[in-house]
């Protein structure tokens, strides 16, 4: 792979990916490529440079990105099935009636084609129904006689007798017949023939005898079940993986059926399917919800029946990787979907660390034991057959980040090496037969034929005859034929006893089975027991596990709910900081503004008293002038009485002028009722308010003399003949909220009954009232 500039030339990268291998014991996996139709209305990310190179073009954030893969062939959306079939798997079927060994698996995302490319449909067969067709027509007229091979359920394969051959053969006809019955009432059609071709391959060896063997799993959930097993009912039975004597993996006591032709493997393979889990996505209405695995083994029995030889060929659909986001898979889908994408990623490790090991020498241990899937195919990739892969590709343009991460691993694939696949003869096994019989005496075992020579008791004893004429010739016939009796005797005797102790020996060896037997049923029982308890705990934990999911995913809503509502809190916690900092803002503004403003009304406030006080000053100037006038016009009346009123007066109208000139211009003087100088004689009776609000003016009520009460108790507090004044103070609170004082002011005359009255005659009126105000004056008032 290599990541191009718009400019750089495609074709460079044809040598990048090097088949060649320099190790001639090893094969590289081979990867093909197929891409999926798309319809014309949708726009594609991969474009074809040549039959072997395609370039993926992606878009990111950070721009366009133009990578090109290089494939062992790359099949347009215009290959047709037969076209796929050719170029991957018919040399994998060759293989396989060879004797060898083949993988061959589907990748690739959600709906790219898997499925299609490996099942089809019945008009358009992929490469399973291809296989089988092939093979068929192929060794249709080679085959074993049915159950003459038999799988021994341990991964390998046994010959047993014709007889049981044929009581098996009986056996089958019977179920099957019931079988049928119960298909048809209940209207189940298990039949899918797919269309053949009559495609046939030329290297089947004509001395051997073939016979094929179908199984088919599924790893759903990291857990193998057998799509065969008819025994478990609806409820598929988890399966275990084990390794056989020659170290292969294999699933345990999974159902192999012989078949006899594509009929009946297409049969199978229809039962199979309907067991199989689908599921409905968003990217596929029929998504394979777990990995699946048809197999068919070839078994060659040659003709001298002395050797048996096994090629197996795995047919794999991985279920498709796929994205959380873009299926928006919940629940089961969601949990399978973690599965399926788990042991996709165990494959991919599995692959990496191979390929390290390879290139660098390592020899880091290969995690197979982590999946399921890398578990059952271990001994593929170490050697156990040819591997192929097909990546399938939806070009669309939403399919392209996964794409990128599929094109990825198979790059990495193709440069995993795999020791290549031999054919083998091996000696095989024969079973027992149930019955012994006089057709078959090859199946007689060599513990019977040892018995028979046991009690043979030596050569037949010969014919005699006598000659009466010569006595002499009958002693020494009759002699001899007593040695031979003897002989014959003793060797009876020692049959015997050798037949005693083989009796006491098999009588020992049979109580020592049956003790096994004993012993492997109450452990079976034991076992079986043990197994019902994990298959409760198993389904206690599986109810735990969708519990758990279900929490988590309320808890994952609620989680989203919870964000929400902060993120719209903390936006109204913003807009309300905002709001704040601008109204502080702004209260500055005013603050600052209204201190200006202050200042400067005090400085007026200032200047006007400045003012006013130069005026009074000048106004106390002239009248001091006045009265002094007044005083010479006294002194000198007394001294000559010759001066006239009017002269007088005219003297004195210059000030009264002075004192009327003030008060147009608006001085506040006081008015002459209000004098604040007043005799020597006057003296107060001042009633305030409990706790009256300190005045604080400048011009205060003047009261030389004066008594202050708060509270008039008794009439001599009014009648004391020394008061003559009377004052009471009351303070309120205007329609403005100003503090307003008024100073009510009278004379206390006396009575004639020894009491006295208040004579009411001035109200003063003192208000203070804020400079901000501007609708009223900002000095103290009097009224
Ligand atoms: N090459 C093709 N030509 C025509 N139709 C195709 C082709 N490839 C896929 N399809 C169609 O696309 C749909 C999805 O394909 P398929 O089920 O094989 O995808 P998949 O990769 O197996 O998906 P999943 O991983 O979800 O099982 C099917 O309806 C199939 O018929």
């Amino acid at each position: 792979m290599k990541i191009n500039d718009e400019n750089t030339d495609p074709n460079e990268n044809s040598t990048l990916n090097s088949e060649s291998s320099s190790d001639p014991s090893k094969d590289p996996v081979q990867v093909f490529c197929r891409l999926r139709a798309l319809p014309e209305e949708c726009q594609s990310c991969v474009k074809l440079l040549s039959p072997t190179t395609l370039t993926l073009t992606a878009s990111s954030k950070i721009g366009r990105k133009e990578c090109n893969y290089v494939f062992k062939h790359i099949f347009t959306s215009y290959a047709g099935q037969r076209e796929v079939f050719e170029h991957v798997a018919l040399p994998l079927l060759e293989d396989l009636v060879k004797g060898k060994n083949g993988l061959l698996f589907t990748y690739g995302v959600t709906g790219s084609g898997k499925t299609y490319t490996l099942t089809g449909e019945p008009s358009m067969p992929g490469v399973m129904p291809r296989c089988i067709n092939t093979l068929f027509n192929s060794i249709a007229d080679y085959q074993a006689q049915k159950f003459l091979i038999k799988s021994d359920k341990m991964n390998g394969f046994e010959i047993q007798g014709e007889n049981d051959a044929l009581e098996d053969r009986l056996l089958e006809v019977k179920t099957s017949t019931t079988k049928m019955k119960t298909i048809k009432r209940g209207g189940g059609d298990v039949k899918n023939n797919y269309e053949n071709d009559g495609t046939k391959l030329r290297c089947v060896n004509e001395n051997n005898l073939y016979a094929v063997f179908i199984s088919y799993t599924e790893i759903y959930n990291n857990t193998v079940y057998d799509l065969l097993d008819e025994t478990s009912g609806k409820v598929l039975q988890a399966k275990i993986i084990r390794e056989d004597s020659q170290k292969r993996m294999y699933v345990n006591g999974v159902v192999e059926v012989e078949v006899k032709s594509a009929a009946d493997a297409f049969e199978l393979f229809c039962i199979g399917q309907r067991r199989k889990r689908m599921g409905h996505t968003i990217l596929n209405a029929e998504s394979s919800r777990s990995h699946s695995t048809f197999n068919i083994r070839v078994v060659q029995l040659q003709k001298d029946r002395s050797h048996l030889m096994v090629g197996q060929l795995s047919l794999v659909d991985l279920a498709g990787s796929e994205r959380c986001s873009r299926t928006q898979n919940t629940g089961m889908r969601l949990k399978e979907a973690s599965s399926i994408n788990n042991s996709l990623m165990s494959l991919r490790t599995c692959l990496e660390i191979l390929r390290e090991n390879q290139l660098n020498g390592a020899n880091k241990l290969v995690p197979y034991r982590d999946s399921r899937l890398t578990l059952l195919f271990k001994n593929y990739f170490e050697g156990e057959g040819n591997v192929r892969m097909i990546v399938c590709i939806n070009p669309s343009i939403e399919d392209c980040e996964e794409n990128l991460q599929v094109l990825k691993f198979a790059e990495m694939t193709q440069d995993v090496k795999i020791p290549k696949a031999e054919s083998r003869y091996t000696p095989y096994k024969y079973k027992t037969p149930s019955k012994p019989t006089k057709q078959t005496p090859s199946t007689q075992t060599p513990v019977t034929s040892k018995i028979k020579k046991v009690v043979s008791f030596g050569p037949k004893i010969p014919s005699v005859k006598l000659n009466m004429e010569n006595p002499h010739e009958n002693i020494m016939v009759l002699d001899s034929l007593i040695k031979l009796l003897h002989a014959r005797r003793q060797k009876r005797e020692r049959n015997q006893q050798e037949l005693a102790k083989r009796e006491q020996h098999f009588r020992k060896r049979l109580l020592h089975i049956h003790q096994d037997s004993v012993l492997t049923k109450s452990e079976i029982r034991s076992l079986k027991a043990l197994l019902k308890k994990e298959k409760q705990t198993n389904r206690n934990l599986n109810t735990k596990i969708t519990d758990l999911e279900t929490s988590n995913e309320n808890l994952a809503s609620s989680n989203k709910q919870l964000q929400d509502t902060i993120r719209t809190l903390q936006t109204t916690i913003d807009e309300k900081n905002l709001r704040i900092n601008q109204n502080r803002l702004e209260r500055e503004k005013a603050k600052q503004k209204l201190a200006l403003q202050s200042e400067k009304m005090s400085q007026e406030l200032d200047e006007k008293l400045r003012q006013q006080r130069a005026r009074l000053q000048a106004a106390m100037l002239a009248k001091e002038a006045k009265i002094q006038k007044v005083k010479e016009i006294l002194e000198s009346d007394t001294m000559s009485a010759c001066a006239s009123e009017q002269e007088v007066e005219a003297r004195v109208q210059p000030e009264v002028k002075i004192v009327q000139e003030m008060r147009t211009s608006g001085t506040t003087l006081p008015t002459p009722r209000h004098r604040r100088s007043r005799s020597a004689g006057e003296v107060w009776l001042e009633h305030n308010a409990i706790k009256p609000v300190a005045l604080g003016t400048v011009l205060q009520p003047s009261m030389k003399k004066r008594k202050s009460v708060s509270k008039l108790k008794k009439a001599s507090d009014v009648t004391n003949p020394r008061q003559n004044k009377y004052c009471l103070l009351a303070q309120e609170a205007d329609a403005g909220g100003e503090l307003e004082t008024k100073l009510y002011k009278g004379d206390i005359v006396p009575t004639c009954g020894g009491g006295a009255q208040v004579i009411f005659n001035d109200v003063e009126c003192l208000r203070q009232e804020s400079p901000t105000n501007t609708h009223a004056p900002s000095t103290p008032s009097r009224k």
